[in-house]
């Protein structure tokens, strides 16, 4: 996953009809969100399949990787790009397994970097550390130090995602301390313009397109 630096789009977890989520991202994507993340925790299959047939559509069309929260099985239905695994979700081995090289998996580390050194190991495209600051979407979550960024890029090959009450204001000193990507979901969402609100985001990682600088 060599080059992927910039805004990370994950939805929030509404029952939104899926042609206005699909028309929301499509704006976050206009306004520079590299990568999105499906994210819905309800229950109502039908409704989550058909949000992340919507998306995928939406994702295709900008040639921007679409990764599912949680559920591999609807990954593979859908044949999304990959699928974010955290500590209650499937091992990231045998979904590496299960999944095959090209598929993008995420992990999520909370503030550990042994889990991180671990994921990596076992097959992970990036770790995901938070929560950096309070986050709306999720506030009881485990809080990380963005110093810890600084420790998991210097010593990891695969890059680092920062998550969790991440703010166009507080997005540069992640950047700084060394964060890859900035996943976000209120700061882009609860925006009335979406595409804006992204390229709030967007502005904050270095000139020129960010798929094409390799992370060192
Ligand atoms: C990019 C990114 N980072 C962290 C998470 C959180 O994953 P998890 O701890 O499994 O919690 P849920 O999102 O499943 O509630 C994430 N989804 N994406
Ligand atoms: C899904 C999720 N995971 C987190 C973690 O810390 O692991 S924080 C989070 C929600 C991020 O949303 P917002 O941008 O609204 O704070
Ligand atoms: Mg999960």
């Amino acid at each position: 996953m060599k080059g992927y630096r910039g805004l990370y789009l994950i939805t929030p977890d509404q029952e939104t009809d899926p042609r206005e989520l699909a028309r929301q991202v499509a704006a976050a994507i206009r306004g520079g969100a590299r990568l999105v993340q499906y994210r819905n925790k309800g229950e109502n299959v039908a409704r989550r399949a058909a949000q992340a047939a919507a998306l995928l559509q939406v994702c295709r069309a900008a040639a921007i990787p679409l990764i599912i929260n949680d559920d591999v099985e609807l990954a593979v239905q859908l044949g999304a790009d990959g699928v974010h695994l955290g500590r209650d979700d499937a091992d990231p081995a045998s979904v590496r397994a299960r999944l095959g090289p090209d598929a993008l998996i995420g992990v999520s580390c909370y503030a550990s970097l042994a889990l991180a050194q671990a994921a990596q190991y076992h097959g992970a495209s990036y770790v995901a550390f938070g929560s950096v600051f309070p986050s709306p979407t999720k506030p009881r979550a485990v809080r990380a130090a963005p110093e810890l960024l600084a420790s998991a890029s210097r010593t990891l090959r695969i890059p680092v995602v920062a998550i969790g009450g991440i703010t166009p204001q507080n997005g540069g000193r992640l950047i700084a301390a060394g964060a890859h990507m900035l996943a976000v979901v209120t700061g882009v969402f609860a925006q009335p313009d979406l595409a804006a609100a992204a390229r709030a985001y967007a502005s904050l990682f270095p000139d020129g397109d960010p798929l094409d600088e390799p992370i060192p």
